[in-house]
């Protein structure tokens, strides 16, 4: 049996969590900010159907990756709040999946907007 009211309250908590995750992470915030310049710049230029399906998962990879970090981060300052050389290749691994995913990004924001300024642009010549 599917428990309805406890998936609900999971929910609750993962809302919470996203809550926090954009008011108090920096560059959860930046990430934040980065995405709504995207959806700006792309109503502006008229991106495509698919277009917009792959800069959903993107962006929401990108949070997702800025989630389990902050997540890390915070059981790594609980779990050894001193300095130690594995939580600091815990903490670096972490955080390199949030630049791969960035990096990612970034490279898919050049080739949906570059196809889409050249497309527009050989309408107008
Ligand atoms: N306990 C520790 N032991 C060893 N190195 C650490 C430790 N804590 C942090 N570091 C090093 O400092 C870097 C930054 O860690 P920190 O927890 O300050 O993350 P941050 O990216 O600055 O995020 P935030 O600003 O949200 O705290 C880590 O990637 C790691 O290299």
């Amino acid at each position: 049996m599917i428990n309805v009211r406890k998936m609900l309250r999971s929910f609750g908590y993962a809302i919470e969590g996203i809550v926090a995750l954009f008011r108090y992470e920096n560059n959860a915030r930046f990430h934040l900010l980065a995405a709504l310049v995207v959806v700006i710049a792309g109503i502006i230029i008229g991106l495509t159907y698919l277009d917009w399906v792959i800069i959903t998962i993107v962006v929401g990879g990108v949070w997702a990756a800025e989630a389990f970090n902050t997540a890390i981060e915070k059981l790594c300052d609980v779990v050894s709040p001193s300095i130690h050389p594995q939580i600091k290749a815990v903490k670096d691994l972490a955080a390199a999946g949030v630049l791969i995913m960035a990096i990612t990004a970034a490279i898919t924001g050049v080739i949906i907007f570059g196809k889409a300024i050249i497309t527009s642009f050989s309408f107008t010549f």
